[in-house]
């Protein structure tokens, strides 16, 4: 993923990003933090093909989105992109086997049922496979909804303050799933948090100010 001096600016004056450049490699797991209102979801937005900057320009999975239609970045999205949202977003009517397996039915693929196994398996998810959303815990919902942003074998994941809405703990234990996922996958995600503890799980934690990023640290697996 890249950003290339990528401006937003909103009508009425407010410039949400400011000439941001940035590369996330493969396989990197990237927290973006900051104050409210500094840019963080704009960020986020713009890199994942939701919006579009002012100028600038975004390469996303060797596709460069400038000048793309919203039919383009909509098929872009569904099939090389994958989303965690802080509000899980499983459909409360399907179980969770099919809220897993929606995206790949959405973009016309036949789930890999050994693959779908393997990740259901990894989250501890295994035995719930029939069950409906409202009868799972905070925790095993975010867990099915890394599963459902994982299974079409994305190019990116975005996770937009995917432990806000859970407790220390729990959130603690979905991140290090999270984690976990992205080295045995060699998954790249893009991870918005308020949360120090969620940015300490990331190899790379930028500081986004006043549209700008004013920090870009990198840690090593002990974190130093
Ligand atoms: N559609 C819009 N129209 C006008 N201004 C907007 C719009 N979307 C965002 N902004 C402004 O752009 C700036 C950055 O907003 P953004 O949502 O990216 O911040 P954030 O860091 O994600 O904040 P939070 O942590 O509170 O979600 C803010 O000043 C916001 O008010």
């Amino acid at each position: 993923m890249e950003l290339d001096h990528v401006t937003r600016a909103h009508p009425g004056g407010i410039v949400a990003l400011r000439d941001v450049s940035l590369r996330v490699p493969r396989g990197q797991f990237l927290a973006v933090t900051g104050s409210s209102g500094s840019g963080k979801s704009t960020l986020l937005q713009c890199a994942a093909g939701l919006d579009v900057p002012t100028s600038g320009r975004v390469r996303l999975a060797g596709t460069d989105l400038t000048g793309l239609g919203e039919t383009a970045r909509t098929r872009l999205r569904r099939d090389r992109v994958g989303f965690v949202f802080q509000a899980y977003n499983l459909l409360p009517a399907l179980t969770v086997a099919d809220n897993i397996t929606l995206p790949l039915r959405l973009a016309g693929r036949a789930p890999d049922v050994e693959r779908v196994r393997r990740l259901v398996d990894r989250v501890g998810l295994g035995d719930r496979l029939g069950h409906h959303p409202a009868e799972l815990s905070g925790g095993q919902q975010q867990r099915a909804a890394i599963v459902r942003a994982l299974v079409t074998d994305p190019a990116v994941v975005f996770a937009d303050e995917p432990t806000g809405a859970l407790d220390p703990r729990t959130g603690a234990a979905v991140l290090d799933l999270l984690r976990d996922l992205v080295t045995e996958l060699g998954q790249t995600v893009v991870m918005v948090t308020h949360d120090p503890a969620a940015a300490s799980r990331a190899h790379r934690t930028l500081v986004v100010e006043d549209g700008r990023i004013t920090d870009d640290r990198t840690t090593d697996d002990e974190g130093n």
